[in-house]
Formats: C-alpha cells, structure tokens, sequence
C-alpha cells in the first residue's frame, strides 16, 4: 500500500486536487472515498469529471444512488451506497461498474464492504476547520503499483 497525503484550504483546491487526481485514472480504476456528510465528496468529484473533459455538471448521487458520465476520456460512474446500509444484498450489478471501462467513484463504500474489489484507491477527506480539508490517498493493490499519485498532486 502507497500512501499520499495533502492539505486543502478551499472549495477550489479540493476541485483542483480532483482535476489533478484525473489526469492519473484508467478504465476499471475504483475510487473510494471515505468522508463525513458536507466534507467535500462532491466537490473531489466534481474536479474529477472536469479533468476529464466531462460537461455535464455532476450532483450527489443521493437519490439514485449512480449517476452516469459518458461524455470524458473515460465514462465516470459516481454511486452513493449510503442508502443500501439498510439492503445490504441488494444488488445493483457493482461488478459491471467495478470490471468496466470507466473510473467508479463510490461515496459510503463502508456500505458495500464485501463487494469492493481489494485493488481500488482510497481517497479520504477529512475536515480540520472550516476551511481545511485532510485528503489521504491510499492505493491498494499491484493494479496500482505503477501509478505515481505524487507527480500530479
Ligand atoms: N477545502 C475545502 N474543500 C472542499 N469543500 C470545502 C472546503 N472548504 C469549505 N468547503 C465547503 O464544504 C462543502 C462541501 O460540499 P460537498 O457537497 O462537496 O460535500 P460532500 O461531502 O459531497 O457532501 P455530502 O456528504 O452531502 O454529499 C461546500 O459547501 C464547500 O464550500
């Protein structure tokens, strides 16, 4: 396991750090992140899809649980699991998602435990104050051996 760490001290930098983070991705790569409610997922994510070249604009998948970007260099499927703490067998075709081609962001990935694949990034936002964001960024497994996170954060 690789481990990065990083500070943010704006909306703005978090997105930026998403942007960045884009420029590293590959089909099939599972992004989880890891973060209280108002931390800044969304806005991680939403850097992302920027970085690459998505135009629509992304919003939580709260309420449909996936959303679906197909109009970037890679397709961006961003879940949200929260909701399934409570249908934990519910299956929603992960694998599909987890083995396409596109980047999977899963928000809540605590939710789904045993549907992660063991080669994903961890991505965890934590808030110091009201502006400061803690990022940590973990990459586990050899799907990632090859990926220098450090060049572009
Ligand atoms: N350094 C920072 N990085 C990101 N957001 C910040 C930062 N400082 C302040 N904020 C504020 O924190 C909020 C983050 O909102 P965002 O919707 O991205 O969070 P979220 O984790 O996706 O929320 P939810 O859990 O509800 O989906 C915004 O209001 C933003 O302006």
């Amino acid at each position: 396991m690789r481990e990065y760490t990083l500070q943010t001290h704006s909306y703005e930098e978090t997105e930026q750090f998403g942007e960045n983070f884009s420029k590293l991705v590959q089909a099939g790569d599972v992004v989880l992140l890891n973060g209280d409610l108002g931390v800044g997922k969304t806005t991680f994510t939403r850097g992302l899809a920027r970085g690459l070249g998505i135009k629509k604009n992304v919003k939580s998948p709260t309420f449909t649980l996936i959303r679906e970007y197909k109009d970037g260099r890679l397709p961006l499927y961003h879940m949200d699991a929260y909701r399934l703490e409570s249908s934990p067998d519910e299956d929603l075709g992960f694998d599909e998602y987890f083995q396409g081609n596109g980047v999977t962001v899963v928000e809540w990935p605590q939710f789904i435990k045993d549907e992660v694949p063991d080669d994903h990034i961890s991505v965890n936002i934590k808030r110091q104050n009201e502006d400061d964001r803690q990022i940590s960024i973990k990459l586990y497994g050899s799907s990632y051996e090859n990926r220098n996170f450090g060049e572009v954060l």
